[in-house]
């Protein structure tokens, strides 16, 4: 049996117009599928846990953002049932970092026949991330991002438009930071990213190394720069070029805990998850994938 979770709400409705073409198919295949849609936030987590305590249940599959990805996923975790996932989203990272096609059907193909493999998440305080975790300047910008009545109409380019709003705005702190033991402190910090994947805000590659099959957090702080010296860096994270500037320093770690001299808000997988301090550990190998 494959188990669909559809976040109708994904991709200002992308999920639910995504649905009945992928319902055609399946009723051709004539293989057995159930559909759940969402309801609530979170809810794709209680649906994924729910199927994956079955035994009949072979794949869940997860249809439409990072968001989804990000709740489908924390049901998944230290589970045998893997994880499929048809991007109907509006950033739809994960996608871009697992070569997944943004043609549902293509992605429906691919879960039938792609060979399960076994992926890395990380803890976050009490939730899990998939993907990525912003603390700070790019926190703030998820939470305006996710909170903002344009996000409808302009879709992705509303993540552009906070970032650029809260560039003129954001009071950056300052950061204690125990990765693996060893303690970093430092001031002005903007952001750091915490990434299992290189992708984040649909598409800017903030940490061009990052993986989620090498067992190992990659980092991204950005500290010390003047506002309008950022707007000039920013448009590099599109390639990943910005890593070269002297205010970005990239590190990797398995285990770190953040303090800071003032709140710092806290996204995992776009999902705002709280604010500092936080504590971040790896959990390699602890999702299947399809
Ligand atoms: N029925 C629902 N009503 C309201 N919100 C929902 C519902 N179902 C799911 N959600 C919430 O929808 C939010 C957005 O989902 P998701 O991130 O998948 O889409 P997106 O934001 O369009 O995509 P991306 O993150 O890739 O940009 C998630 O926070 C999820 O908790």
């Amino acid at each position: 049996m494959r188990v669909f979770i559809v976040n109708s709400v994904a991709g200002n409705g992308k999920g639910r117009k995504v649905w009945p073409v992928l319902e055609k198919k399946l009723k051709e295949e004539g293989e057995p599928y159930e559909v759940n849609f969402t309801e609530y936030p979170g809810h794709a987590t209680e649906l994924a846990s729910r199927a994956s305590r079955r035994e009949d249940v072979r794949v869940v599959v997860g249809v439409g953002g990072d968001g989804t990805v990000h709740e489908v996923a924390a049901g998944l975790v230290g589970t045998r049932v893997p994880l499929g996932y048809i991007p109907a989203g509006s950033g739809n990272d994960f996608a871009r970092a697992q070569k997944i096609p943004s043609d549902p059907l293509a992605a429906l193909d691919r879960i039938v026949r792609q060979e399960p493999s076994i992926v890395d998440t990380a803890r976050i305080n009490e939730e899990r991330m998939v993907s990525t975790a912003g603390i700070g300047f790019d926190g703030s910008v998820a939470r305006a991002v996710n909170r903002s009545p344009l996000k409808k109409w302009l879709k992705g380019f509303t993540y552009v438009l906070e970032l650029v709003r809260l560039l003129f705005t954001y009071q950056p702190r300052n950061v204690t930071m125990i990765l693996d033991n060893q303690i970093h402190t430092f001031q002005d910090v903007w952001l750091i990213a915490v990434a299992n994947i290189p992708f984040y805000g649909g598409g800017m590659k903030i940490c061009p190394q990052a993986s989620n099959r090498d067992g190992i957090l990659d980092l991204c702080v950005v500290r010390g720069i003047s506002r309008w010296e950022l707007l000039v860096v920013f448009p590099k994270v599109f390639r990943g070029t910005h890593v070269h500037h002297p205010a970005v320093s990239m590190m990797k770690g398995s285990h770190l805990e953040i303090r800071s001299d003032f709140p710092m808000v806290i996204h995992a997988d776009g999902e705002i998850i709280g604010e500092t301090p936080v504590r971040i550990e790896i959990q390699p190998e602890s999702l299947h994938t399809v």
